[in-house]
């Protein structure tokens, strides 16, 4: 089993009078069996600390090792981890089939592999075809399929669903469960939040360089988001009357839905049963994932939009 470990890892950048701190004392471990989020906003310092784990930028000070080694002693690195880091690193005359041909031959990786790979990114098709020639979704699975190309046992992805169609998204989606299923150590950075809740089990948050959180995906949505109802009800005056007694604003959600913040589905119903308030539908709302990183990372995000938009789905709690 092979672990990602990040001991007091910090980088800074520039000179001394205008240090750029990217990664700020991050120790954490990413483990194997599981896919692993990276999330933080723009600036937050992901792709540096996966640049340190490949021993790409030298840490100013603390470490990262992949199974208790510094990446740049690896034998065979790329046997041990495979990297996406640029979609575009691909030389663009090349064809996909030669790009991987010569990754292969240079890490002693047998040339089989390079077919399987293909395959297995869904790019077959298009092998004999010059990078230069391919869309940014092609390019991310040819990433993906050198990631692959040595058989890893840990797999480090910077934003691999991005430029993908929804049957990529699919695609890679199925990819990283089974790479974690087969005790892979993945972990993925991404700005998009519904691809991220639907793949990752667990979740690591930066913010401006330092750790936010390491927690599992549900427990981060629930600690990081207050409950919320959708009811519908015969008597929404005594109901709204009953829940501001209570301190829980309750407002028209439409469709002659409403919601009522802070309270969970059990509360309220219990609340409308001693009262004898018809309740004719009641769901507990689960904040999605994008509401609970918006919360979080609100007030250290360095490239914030004025005002962020938040959404909410009704799902069986
Ligand atoms: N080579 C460099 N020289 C100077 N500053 C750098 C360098 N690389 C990164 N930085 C700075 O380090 C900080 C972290 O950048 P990084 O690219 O790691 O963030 P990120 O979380 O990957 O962002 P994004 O989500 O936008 O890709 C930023 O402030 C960035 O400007």
């Amino acid at each position: 089993m092979t672990t990602i470990e990040l001991t007091a890892l910090t980088k800074e950048y520039g000179s001394r009078r205008t240090v750029t701190r990217a990664v700020d004392d991050l120790t954490c471990t990413v483990e194997p069996g599981r896919v692993t989020g990276f999330l933080g906003p723009n600036g937050a310092g992901k792709s540096t600390t996966m640049r340190l784990v490949l021993g790409l930028d030298r840490p100013t000070c603390g470490t990262a090792t992949v199974g208790g080694r510094d990446y740049t002693t690896l034998g065979s690195p790329l046997r041990t981890v495979g990297a996406l880091l640029d979609a575009h690193s691909a030389h663009p005359s090349r064809t996909a089939r030669d790009h991987l041909r010569h990754l292969a031959a240079s890490n002693r990786i047998p040339a089989r592999r390079v077919d399987e790979v293909l395959e297995e990114a869904g790019i077959a098709s298009v092998a004999g075809r010059r990078t230069r020639t391919f869309s940014l979704g092609m390019r991310q699975r040819l990433g993906i399929a050198a990631a692959l190309l040595g058989d890893p046992p840990v797999l480090m992805l910077d934003e691999p669903a991005n430029g993908l169609d929804p049957e990529g998204f699919v695609w890679l989606r199925r990819l990283l469960r089974r790479l974690a299923g087969e005790g892979r150590t993945v972990l993925m950075s991404s700005h998009l939040m519904n691809e991220t809740s639907a793949v990752a089990d667990h979740l690591l948050v930066l913010g401006r360089g330092r750790l936010l959180a390491d927690v599992g995906t549900s427990a981060f949505i629930d600690r990081n988001s207050a409950p919320r109802v959708q009811v519908r009800t015969g008597d929404p005056v005594r109901l709204r009357a009953s829940m501001a007694a209570r301190g829980h604003a309750m407002r028209e959600a439409g469709g002659g839905r409403w919601t009522v913040e802070g309270a969970t589905a059990e509360e309220v119903g219990a609340v409308s049963a001693r009262e004898g308030i018809p309740v004719l539908e009641l769901t507990d709302l689960r904040a999605s994932l994008e509401d609970a990183y918006l919360a979080l990372t609100a007030a250290s995000a360095q490239f914030a939009a004025a005002s962020p938009p938040t959404t909410t789905s009704p799902q069986e709690a």
